[in-house]
Parts: structure tokens; sequence; C-alpha cells
């Protein structure tokens, strides 16, 4: 932190950390394949860092890459490249832009993909029409001139529910508290996650990815939740035990909070049966899951 009197006396002013890139470059790709299409849609973003120090102090370009240059190698490339997952596609970006731009040490690509799925027509999967699905799949690969990856991965807009099995109940009562205790509540909230595969360039990115997202689904159901925190510990927890090649987990949890609606007032039982779903404002529970050494 600055003190007062740093802050007061004049001295060298110098460049801090930069880096620049293009962002939101919009990417569909269709696998025209014998019997039926494929299709792929990605929005990409292209961070270098390294030393632009010239280009900021001096208006000097020399060997820097331009951000329409950047966007016109994640087409080119995905021609050949996009082939399998999304974090394949990346780490392959990475290495090129290491090799291609002289003036950047580390890139960062940030993928979201957004889930195509075929459409059901007359009974049958149709060749070439979809519709766009829940949730979206995220990846992002770093890499730098030492060669070192790093390839995370995630999941943003998840939203779960479950009626019962649930409950929030033994916590602070102070004088502002109203809310009652209970063991038995609606828990729903739209899961972001992000989880880290450390520095490993050649897994089974697509495999993995629909085994952890089925797996956070799966240790949603499977328990007695006391809190969104709980539920958080264990899901993490349940993705660590089957994924040996996930270092750490991270969830971002609202608590989408369902409150039985007061029917008792116009003479009507309601135990349980409906709700009223508060938009706002949400508990907000997050956390990271991690192994310890
Ligand atoms: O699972 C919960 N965690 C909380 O921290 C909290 N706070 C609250 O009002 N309701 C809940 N529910």
């Amino acid at each position: 932190m600055m003190t007062d009197t740093a802050r007061r006396t004049p001295g060298k002013i110098v460049l801090g950390h930069t880096n620049y890139g293009k962002s939101d470059i919009r990417l569909v790709k269709v696998f025209r394949n014998q019997e039926r299409h494929e299709i792929k849609e990605l929005r990409v973003d292209v961070s270098q860092e390294g030393d632009f120090t010239a280009a900021h102090v001096e208006g000097d370009n020399t060997d820097l890459m331009a951000t329409d240059t950047m966007r016109n190698t994640v087409y080119a490339l995905a021609r050949d490249h996009l082939t399998t997952s999304a974090e394949a596609f990346g780490i392959e970006l990475v290495r090129h832009f290491l090799e291609a731009a002289p003036r950047a040490n580390r890139v960062s690509v940030r993928m979201i993909e957004y889930p195509w799925e075929r459409i059901e027509a007359a009974g049958r999967p149709h060749e070439h029409s979809f519709v766009r699905g829940a949730g979206e799949r995220m990846a992002e690969v770093t890499g730098d001139e030492a060669g070192n990856f790093g390839v995370e991965a995630g999941i943003d807009d998840l939203l779960v529910l479950k009626t019962t099995n649930s409950g929030w109940a033994g916590f602070l009562r102070d004088r502002f508290t109203t809310l009652p205790e209970t063991d038995d509540r609606i828990l729903s909230t739209v899961v972001t996650s992000r989880w880290s595969y450390g520095g490993a360039t050649d897994l089974d990115f697509d495999g993995l990815w629909e085994g952890i997202r089925r797996r956070i689904l799966e240790s949603f159901t499977d328990h007695y939740s006391p809190s969104v925190q709980f539920t958080l510990h264990h899901m993490g927890k349940a993705v660590l035990e089957s994924f040996p090649e996930v270092e750490w987990i991270h969830f971002s949890l609202p608590n989408r909070h369902h409150l039985l609606y007061d029917l008792e007032r116009f003479g009507i039982e309601n135990e349980g049966v409906v709700f009223h779903a508060d938009a706002e404002p949400y508990g907000l529970i997050e956390g990271t899951v991690e192994r310890s050494s």
C-alpha cells in the first residue's frame, strides 16, 4: 500500500503491468460429416502479456501483433485445429501465438462453448437442425514462452433444484433474525464452477467435462443438505475423488430462495405445495475445494 508521503512525493512514473488482445470472437464451425452435420459455437478471448513498453511509451509498434490478426488467426486455425475439445483448440492457439508474436511471453485463450443439441423431428434425431441447450462450457488455456501450460475448465448457468432433502437450521440468531429454521425446503441454485487440470495438455477434455458435469449433478441429489455451504463442499469432494486429473474446483452458488406462500390468510392449507420464487436479493455461497499436500 502506498503511504501518504509516497503519494505526495513526485517520483518517476513508469508503466505497470499490461496485456492486450481480442475479445468476443464469435466462431461457429460446421462439421459436414457424411450422414449428419455437427456444430460447435465458441466465444473466444485472446490475451497476450509481454514487453509492450515501446508501444505504450514511445508509440513504437514494431513486432506488435495486431488484435485484428489475432481474430483472423482464431478463424484460420479453427479450419483444421478445432476438431475435438475447446481446450485442445486453445492449446494450439496459445502455441501459435507464443511463436508468432515476438513480444508476447505469456498468452491466454479463454473460450465459452454454447451447447447446441440436435432436434428430434418425426421421432428421430435430425441431420442438420439444432436447438440451444442449457448451461455453457468454459475453457481457459494459458501458456508461457518457457513451455509451462495451465488448463482450466468450467460450467456456467447450470440451474438445478430439489424439492426436498434440504434444510437450514441451527444458525446464529440475534435480535435482527426473523428467518425460521426448517428441515424441509426447496434447494435451488445456478451452478457456476471452474476447475483446474494443472499443466496437463493431453487429457480427454471432452470426456472429463461430461463426467465432471454428471458428477456435480449426481452429488447435488445424493445427500441431505443442511446448507448450500455443505452441498458446495460435498459436490467438490465428489469431483476431486472421482477425477484425479482435477487439482481444485471452485463453485459460485447463488441461493435461489423459494418461500412457502402464506395461504393460511385465505383459510387454505399449504404444506410445502405453493412457493414464491424470490428473485432478489439472494444469498451467494462461494468456495474452492482443493487437495492438500
Ligand atoms: O444454505 C443456506 N446458507 C446460508 O448461509 C443461508 N442464509 C439464509 O438466510 N439461508 C441460507 N441457506
